[in-house]
């Protein structure tokens, strides 16, 4: 427990690291890795280039900062990175620098550490045995003590990020010794014991890639190929090696090949794609994607579990139809991760699907307004009504996610000034109660407002008619029901709206 003003907790750590946000869950991070195969010279296939392509595709996923790191093949590695978004960091100029066979790209979201510079990834080690890269998507939960374990061997940390306690971790030699100069498959497993969640990684030596995903596969990874169509044989042949947070970021021709399995390290070389092992779960305990990049963070045509998001999204509108059914005129979104949702809505319970507001794609993040009246200006900016949908109707507004709440009340009042007769809130998803600390930035406990007011008082709160959330029964039979090859393997972290933790909680956490 806090003893007091001196001793500050895990999430006011973590929000002096970051800048306000008045609404929404904050993303994550994305992590990108590719690799000329043997098939072409180094200068047909421009890596730095292609992970450039990867990183726009993921932004996403993180705006803060990114980076890419690349090598011809030494210890000599090729660094770009900066603080802001993709397109903002890297110009014709510096990517040229990025030469190299193989590389991999970070876009961030802080979690662990401050939103500065020196907390970029991919993070870059020089070890005994050559150089080192990193980049993760993630949050270690036992940062604390790894972090103590490291420390103690005598590696010095320049950083309080975790992803920095990664790539040092990695230079330890396992209990187990090494023969022959270094096993990297060995000190990747040591290291998955010691921190089994959450990470997914990608892991770069002089001349290969190791992608690595937490044995709990909380966090999502890929993994594919470049593909180059042969005209003497007329046949396409595979170029290169991919891996990717999310499958949207492989663009023709990068084609999607396969998850990368929970616990699973796969190495990239020019040979090809070997996968090197599976690591156990601790205690056996069950599988936890995020079932959050379903509802919210993952792009609507990436690719989890074989089914593609945009079809889990319409599966949870159904559900939150068939759950909380209401008469009206038009059924709309919140664009844009609301969407798919509303169309499912729509389509269970057959009430026309209406664009209702439309989005300033331009508009960033919002930071937290002093008064209401900027908030109301804010939202205002971001989402502007569709009159023709709107006025005298009864309307159904889904909206993926409520947070704090501000947003949804600001956009009823638009609404109704554009001549709604009736707003009806559904949430495609169950009341967020809990925060997240793998690898997302979920307010505290008391700022969620579904801890403060049940559905009845937000509705009143926000001035909607009624307003109800989808059940957590429902968004897991939504998100499990298709899932082929179920098995025993099947799981789903739901800590943020359960309490239920998959791994425990952090060490340091107080709240
Ligand atoms: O209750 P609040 O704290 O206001 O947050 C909830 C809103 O935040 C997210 O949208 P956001 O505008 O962040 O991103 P999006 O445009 O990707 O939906 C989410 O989709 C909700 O619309
Ligand atoms: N959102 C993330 O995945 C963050 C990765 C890492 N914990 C960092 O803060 O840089
Ligand atoms: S707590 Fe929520 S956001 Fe965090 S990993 Fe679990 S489901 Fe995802
Ligand atoms: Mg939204």
């Amino acid at each position: 427990m806090s003893t007091g003003a001196q001793k500050k907790t895990y999430f006011d750590k973590r929000k002096e690291a970051r800048g306000k946000v008045s609404s929404g869950l904050t993303h994550e991070c994305g992590v990108f890795g590719a690799i000329s195969s043997s098939a072409s010279e180094p200068g047909n296939f421009e890596v730095a280039q292609l992970i450039l392509v990867g990183l726009e595709a993921l932004q996403h996923r993180g705006q803060e900062s990114g980076g890419i790191v690349t090598s011809e093949g030494s210890n000599h590695f090729h660094i770009q990175k900066g603080m802001g978004l993709v397109r903002n960091i890297f110009n014709g100029d510096n990517i040229k620098n990025l030469v190299g066979h193989l590389g991999i790209g970070h876009t961030r979201y802080s979690t662990s550490a401050a939103s500065e510079s020196v907390n970029c990834q991919p993070f870059v080690v020089h070890s005994m045995h050559g150089s080192l890269a990193v980049a993760h998507n993630g949050e270690l939960v036992n940062c604390a003590s790894l972090r103590k374990k490291v420390l103690d061997r005598g590696v010095g940390l320049s950083t309080h990020s975790d992803s920095e306690l990664i790539s040092q971790a990695l230079c330890l030699i396992p209990p187990e010794g090494e023969v022959d100069g270094p096993d990297w498959p060995a000190r990747i497993k040591h290291l998955m014991h010691l921190a089994p969640l959450s990470y997914s990684a990608v892991i770069m030596l002089k001349d290969r890639i190791y992608a690595v995903r937490d044995p709990y596969g909380n966090r999502p990874l890929c993994l594919g190929k470049f593909v180059t169509f042969d005209e003497s044989t007329g046949k396409d042949v595979d170029d290169g090696w991919i891996v990717s947070s999310e499958s949207c970021a492989f663009l023709n021709p990068m084609q999607y090949m396969r998850e990368i399995l929970p616990g699973e390290i796969v190495e990239m070389s020019r040979e090809g794609v070997k996968s090197i092992s599976v690591v156990a779960r601790p205690e056996n305990k069950s599988l936890a994607f995020c079932i959050f990049e379903y509802v919210y963070f993952a792009r609507p045509n990436s690719v989890f579990e074989g089914q593609e998001v945009y079809t889990v999204r319409l599966r949870c509108g159904e559900q939150l139809a068939i759950e909380h059914p209401v008469e009206a005129d038009v059924v709309g979104s919140v664009p844009e991760s609301g969407n798919a949702a509303a169309h499912g809505f729509s389509r269970q319970s057959k009430i026309p699907f209406g664009e209702l507001l439309t989005k300033n794609t331009y508009v960033g993040r919002t930071f937290i307004q002093p008064s209401n009246r900027l908030r109301q200006l804010n939202v205002a900016l971001k989402f502007s009504p569709i009159s023709t949908n709107v006025m005298g109707k009864r309307v159904i507004l889904i909206d993926d996610s409520i947070v704090r709440g501000n947003t949804i009340g600001q956009i009823i009042k638009l609404l109704r000034k554009a001549g709604a007769k009736e707003v009806h809130i559904r949430v495609a998803s169950p009341p967020l109660r809990y925060p997240c600390y793998m690898g997302i930035n979920i307010p505290t406990k008391k700022e969620l407002i579904a801890n403060s007011l049940d559905c009845k008082e937000l509705a009143k709160e926000v001035g909607a008619d009624s307003l109800q959330y989808l059940s957590v029964d429902g968004l897991v039979t939504a998100v499990q029901r298709d899932i082929k090859d179920k098995g025993n393997d099947l799981g789903h972290c739901t800590a943020c709206l359960t309490g239920v933790y998959p791994g425990g909680v952090p060490e340091d956490l107080d709240w």
